[in-house]
């Protein structure tokens, strides 16, 4: 058979299973609909639908992981699944996000890979304003980073939650590339500026060193916010991602710049909902113990007494007395399970204050 016949042959099978999937997926979209219909049928009154289910979606997404068989990876598998589901919630309700903007950064990155590309996504100027904005109910959700493997804690996040009465419902980690990116105007040799956030210049520190020793580094919002400057201005550069890099038309002077190769950022997803237990959760606590000898030893042994996995533990000041913390601590386990609530119970008694910022299906994506 001439190359042509085979690819016709090909290109007829490919349409009819593109038929097979197309109703397949209105099927499950209207599936979705009748899903929305039996919620809003057994409201009790006063009560309002609970559209989203965050432990729902990270079952479907394990599910499809565990029965995928490939060629396509389980990611690559899983990410396509997360799109229906995001256009199926979206017939249920479209959600509102908020996200650390603007438009183009690694916080809006995160909101699309953990919510899809069917919610409505709002670019909010500094975290706090997200977290209000949560508050306020102008929004479902709100996506903000809590902490880098490079560059540690974002601790106007952890600020932030001292402050506002929040739920954490996910998290999402995103792997971070940063390119040099320059505008047409700009030529290599003559580059005496670099703008970026501040977290992404310390994250790329050692090559700025190596590379730009002597250029002027200019902390900026964010570093979508350096791309929209570096697209008017002469003879600067900005260090930002792929997203912003398209968004302003800038071009790659150099790709992955960042010093560590694994160089990844978390975010969460705050709201107002509860979210039940999936098996495969975490939890974050805000803990704050009198400032006493053995104090830090109190907090922790509850945890190892209990054999609960730790897997972060952050100090910030209390803002309620000098030199006086609170410890922000995420561990493994949902606050519903008898363990953890045990454990829980053990710490509350021996804490000035504890609260439970939010349970959560660990990130699946
Ligand atoms: O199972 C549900 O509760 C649904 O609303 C359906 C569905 C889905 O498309 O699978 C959609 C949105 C929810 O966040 C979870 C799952």
């Amino acid at each position: 058979m001439s190359e042509a016949d085979q690819l016709k042959a090909l290109r007829v099978r490919i349409d009819s299973l593109d038929e097979k999937i197309l109703e397949l997926i209105s099927d499950r979209a209207r599936c979705a609909q009748e899903v929305a219909r039996v919620k809003m049928l057994n409201l009790q009154p006063g009560e309002t639908p609970v559209f989203y289910r965050p432990e729902r979606e990270a079952w479907v997404l394990k599910h499809i992981m565990e029965l995928n068989k490939g060629p396509l990876d389980n990611e690559e598998m899983a990410r396509l699944f997360r799109e229906i589901m995001s256009s199926c919630l979206a017939l249920e309700q479209p959600l509102k996000v908020a996200y650390l903007g603007p438009e183009g950064t690694f916080t809006q990155a995160a909101a699309l890979k953990h919510f899809g590309a069917s919610v409505q996504s709002k670019p909010m100027a500094a975290i706090d304003e997200v977290f209000r904005e949560v508050v306020a109910g102008a929004v479902n959700f709100g996506v903000v980073p809590v902490e880098n493997s490079t560059e540690g804690a974002v601790s106007h996040t952890l600020d932030s939650f001292l402050e506002h009465d929040i739920v954490i419902c996910g998290e999402v980690e995103l792997r971070i590339h940063h390119h040099l990116l320059i505008g047409e105007n700009t030529k290599s040799a003559n580059i005496s500026r670099i703008y970026s956030h501040a977290q992404s210049l310390a994250q790329c520190r050692k090559w700025l060193d190596a590379h730009y020793p002597n250029v002027e580094r200019v902390a900026v919002a964010s570093n979508a916010e350096a791309a929209k400057r570096v697209k008017s201005e002469w003879n600067s550069a900005a260090i930002a991602g792929d997203v912003a890099a398209q968004l302003y038309g800038l071009s790659k002077l150099q790709e992955k710049i960042e010093d560590r190769p694994d160089n990844s950022t978390r975010f969460l997803m705050i709201g107002n909902q509860e979210v039940p237990p999936t098996g495969d959760d975490k939890t974050s606590i805000i803990v704050s113990m009198s400032n006493r000898p053995g104090a830090l030893h109190e907090l922790l042994v509850p945890f190892h007494a209990n054999g609960i996995d730790l897997t972060r533990i952050e100090t910030r000041p209390s803002r309620s007395g000098k030199w006086t913390y609170v410890f922000f601590i995420d561990f493994v386990g949902h606050h519903q399970d008898p363990l953890v609530k045990a454990v829980l119970e053990q710490l509350s008694q021996e804490a000035v204050a504890l609260k439970v910022l939010g349970s959560y299906p660990k990130a699946v994506l």
